[in-house]
């Protein structure tokens, strides 16, 4: 898709000329450009691809040449990768320059559906480190966990609440990041309902609505804390004036991001505030906003009791059992709540349980198995999840038009010398379970998840 200038509201063209001067008619026949197709690699999950031209301010972002169909490449499905404009992948810089990731730190995503930020965010963690990970639409907190799960990362936390309910946690973050709704100029060429939806009004709304949230997270920010504010706009309304308002009212510090000239984004520093713009004219990715700022202040925190948290472990026969599923168990929580088992990073168990008894939980970490009859069936999160003991399981190959057939949720007729649960596979990427049995193979692919797309 591509956007031509006269399509283009005559407001927003009259601020764009405002703020880009003389670069105007190089933004405008970017905009007339087919947009860029990017993806993101995960790093826990390796497969065989011809990847090779790389996002460079993104470790494992990477430009492809054109848009397959990405619904149909199974390897999406299995969490090898995340589709992802490259701009927004800018995050990475903002963490690594400004944060010391070899902390333990909490990260919460406070604006995470679908999930690009947050399956970025936590691939840069240290396996010591939580991600809350919220979403206030709950059905867009499903889409959010359903790609958690496929990401396969055991230390995240999937919540779905309003930003005002995270004053229930005073200073329990080293990290926010506010991805903030917003009216969305920097999608223009790629969603045109983001342009019809466009107004004078309905900026000054977003504007509103972003001081806002960050009003209602701000006392879950510890003192030195960092705050990653970012949206896919260029006004300023939505961007610099919403910085200016914070530092008038916070005692904050904006941090500053090194460049590389080549990689094309425009550092801004006004009033005493300092952010960084992506144009599609200057930059290979969309429109993009971002600035990290530290919290000065003091922060009240809360204070979590230092005894054992009230989670159930399951009997110690089911925990034997689940133990052998994963890769290096050891650092690892597993409880029962009912007949579900979950597993998190032990050292977290006492901020999750606190997550749990304030916030609308989704998910805390990765839903291992269920337990039937004092037998364990395995979830279908296990089989996504980078933990996963794959030697515990045994395995089918499947074709392409195999690895189609199961993910559409058909029967396969495929024989195979064992029975019992199977990890389906691609290539070495897992895609879920199937159940063997004698006669026929239970393709145990979530239905939620189906693909409906045809060949
Ligand atoms: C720009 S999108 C986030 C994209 C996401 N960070 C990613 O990288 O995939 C903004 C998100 O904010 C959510 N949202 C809308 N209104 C909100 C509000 N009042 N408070 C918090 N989040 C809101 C939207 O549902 C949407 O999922």
């Amino acid at each position: 898709m591509s956007t031509q200038a006269a399509d283009l509201p005559a407001s927003f063209l009259q601020k764009m000329q405002h703020q880009l001067g003389e670069a105007l008619p190089d933004f405008l026949k970017s905009l007339a450009e087919p947009a860029p197709v990017s993806i993101r690699l995960n790093p826990r999950k390796h497969f065989n691809h011809s990847y090779t031209v790389h996002i460079p301010w993104a470790e494992n972002g990477r430009y492809l040449a054109e848009r397959p169909v990405f619904t149909l490449d199974p390897f999406l499905h299995g969490g090898a990768y995340y589709v992802q404009e490259a701009s927004s992948m800018f995050v990475e810089q903002a963490v690594k320059q400004c944060i010391d990731l070899d902390q333990s730190i909490h990260v919460l995503d406070l604006c995470a559906a679908p999930g690009g930020k947050s399956t970025h965010l936590v691939s840069l963690l240290n396996d010591e480190s939580l991600l809350v990970s919220n979403e206030v639409i709950r059905s867009r907190a499903n889409i959010l966990s359903e790609n958690i799960q496929k990401w396969g990362y055991n230390q995240v936390v999937v919540t779905n609440n309003d930003p005002e309910d995270f004053k229930r946690l005073p200073g329990f973050f080293d990290v926010m990041v506010v991805d903030a709704p917003c009216s969305g100029e920097g999608l223009f060429r790629k969603d045109a309902g983001a342009m019809q939806e466009w107004s004078d009004d309905n900026v000054m709304l977003c504007s509103k609505r972003q001081r806002r949230i960050v009003s209602d997270i701000w006392s879950s920010l510890k003192e030195n804390g960092i705050l990653v504010y970012s949206t896919c706009t260029y006004n300023p309304e939505e961007n610099e004036e919403n910085l200016v308002w914070l530092k008038e009212s916070h005692d904050v510090e904006f941090l500053k991001i090194k460049l590389d000239d080549a990689w094309g984004a425009v550092e801004v520093e006004q009033d005493g505030i300092t952010g960084y713009h992506f144009y599609p004219h200057r930059v290979k990715g969309e429109g993009f906003f971002i600035s990290v700022i530290r919290k000065k202040e003091n922060a009240d925190i809360l204070r979590m009791k230092n005894a054992k948290t009230g989670f159930q472990p399951p009997s110690k026969k089911i925990l034997e059992q689940i133990q052998s599923w994963v890769i290096d168990p050891e650092g690892i929580s597993f409880i029962q709540r009912e007949d579900v088992i979950q597993f998190f990073p032990s050292v977290k168990s006492q901020e999750i349980e606190t997550l749990s008894k304030n916030l609308r939980l989704v998910s805390a970490g990765t839903f291992a198995a269920v337990v039937k009859h004092e037998k364990l069936v395995p979830e279908h999160a296990l089989a996504l999840s980078v933990k996963l003991n794959h030697a515990n399981f045994p395995a089918l190959a499947l074709s392409r038009e195999d690895a189609l057939r199961y993910l559409r949720k058909e029967t396969l007729n495929i024989t195979t010398s064992h029975t019992g649960f199977t990890l389906m596979l691609y290539e070495n990427i897992a895609l879920g379970w199937g159940n063997v049995l004698p006669n026929r193979i239970n393709n145990l692919y979530p239905a939620e998840w189906r693909i409906r797309m045809g060949a």
